[in-house]
């Protein structure tokens, strides 16, 4: 009897899967819009020039390949934190180097379940399909908070509320600091304003993922505004899982960061020394390639301007596509309301199609996007923008 007879066949991963599916199809009209990365109005993957330059400065550097130390490269951790947390605050952050989001969403997990155990996590209804994985395989239980509402396509901040403030004094809150997957619903300012001084009144952790800064708005500040306004009270606790796979294309070099802001330095360095016995375990210490491109894009000043731009060229981009889309579903007379594609920010729209529909939209049009109805659109171009707004049309008419 095989050692592994009891290793039963997984299903394939909900967004990555989709991906698998689409390559196998030979229609030449097919369309990705599952897996949420960007693609070119030629629809093809996009390495940065601020990207593809700073790689450049380094490999003329001929640089050495030693062991980075456990919490990663300083050079980047530094810059990356003064990015989401903006100037101040720095010297109460707690910052490490980390496998992508993923990875800081996984440091983070193991680290509230060692500092806070038996507590419960808390994610949005729905949210990214990895979430709860991720903190399942940390220990966590993991509940969730209403967040989106089905009715308008918008958010349900008054269910959101009710839940927070029902939950457990000092239960662990996940937020999507902007660009919201996979709905693409981000509270407005004031709402923002709202959440905060629930989550405070009621002693909860924030544990903020970023995995978008500057891709929703286009403009980094504008999209770190809620994290920064939790930091800048400094009254609930925040962790913050960053990611530099989307908004600087490093999808493949899995570059991020993970932080825990604590009180003062004394605070920070006692926080640091933690995560540091938590990742020593995990991997030992993270790859050096994609930290030192990150690290040269953020602290040369002409590769962080024209990364600035670049970014929110992508944001624009999307921003465009979400209105033709917009614009040939209501040209085609479909008698749906579809004000939610142009409403919506981010990577992401939640289009509302049942999963029957996008079951249709796969196998009689070609056009391939998670079940749940997100699609992804950056998979959208001026070139498919019709095509796919036909068959959009065919199945929800
Ligand atoms: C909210 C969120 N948090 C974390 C991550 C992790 O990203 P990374 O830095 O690569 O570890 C992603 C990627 N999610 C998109 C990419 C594919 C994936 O699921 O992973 C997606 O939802 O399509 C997120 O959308």
């Amino acid at each position: 009897l095989s050692a592994w007879a009891q290793v039963e066949m997984g299903p394939p991963d909900a967004i990555l899967g989709i991906t698998e599916a689409y390559k196998r199809d030979g229609d030449a009209r097919k369309i990705n819009l599952g897996v949420g990365a960007y693609r070119t109005d030629a629809g093809k993957p996009y390495v940065l020039s601020s990207v593809a330059q700073a790689e450049q400065s380094i490999l003329r550097q001929s640089l050495d390949k030693e062991y980075l130390p456990i919490t990663g490269l300083a050079k980047f951790t530094s810059a990356a934190a003064s990015l989401a947390y903006g100037g101040d605050a720095l010297e109460r952050v707690a910052v490490t180097q980390s496998i992508s989001g993923t990875g800081a969403l996984r440091i983070g997990g193991a680290f509230l379940e060692r500092f806070h155990s038996g507590k419960a996590i808390y994610v949005p209804g729905p949210t990214w399909g990895n979430h709860g994985a991720v903190f399942r395989d940390c220990g966590l239980k993991v509940g969730q908070y209403r967040y989106f509402d089905p009715q308008t396509n918008g958010l349900n901040l008054g269910g959101m509320l009710e839940d927070i403030r029902a939950l457990p004094k000092g239960s662990l809150v996940l937020l999507h600091a902007c660009a919201h997957n996979p709905t693409g619903v981000d509270p407005s300012a004031a709402q923002w304003a709202e959440i905060q001084r629930v989550v405070e009144e009621c002693e909860h952790v924030a544990f903020f993922d970023m995995a978008y800064q500057g891709f929703a708005s286009g403009d980094v500040d504008r999209d770190a505004s809620a994290l920064r306004s939790f930091v800048a009270a400094n009254r609930a606790p925040v962790l913050l899982a960053q990611s530099f796979a989307k908004n600087r294309g490093l999808y493949g070099e899995r570059v991020g960061t993970f932080s825990v802001v604590g009180n003062d330095s004394a605070e920070r360095d006692r926080l640091l020394s933690q995560v540091k016995i938590l990742v020593r375990p995990m991997y030992s210490n993270p790859p050096v390639h994609g930290a030192r491109i990150a690290g040269e894009v953020l602290s040369d000043p002409a590769l962080r301007q024209m990364w600035l731009g670049e970014v929110r060229e992508m944001a624009e981009r999307i921003i465009r596509m979400r209105a033709a889309l917009r614009g040939e579903l209501e040209g085609l007379g479909s008698k749906k309301k579809w004000n939610h594609i142009t409403d919506q920010i981010g990577m992401f729209c939640f289009t509302g199609l049942s999963p029957a529909q996008v079951d249709r939209l796969a196998s009689e049009f070609h056009v391939y996007l998670t079940r749940d109805g997100r699609v992804s659109i950056a998979g959208i171009t001026t070139g498919n923008v019709k095509y796919l707004a036909e068959s959009i049309h065919n199945v929800t008419k």
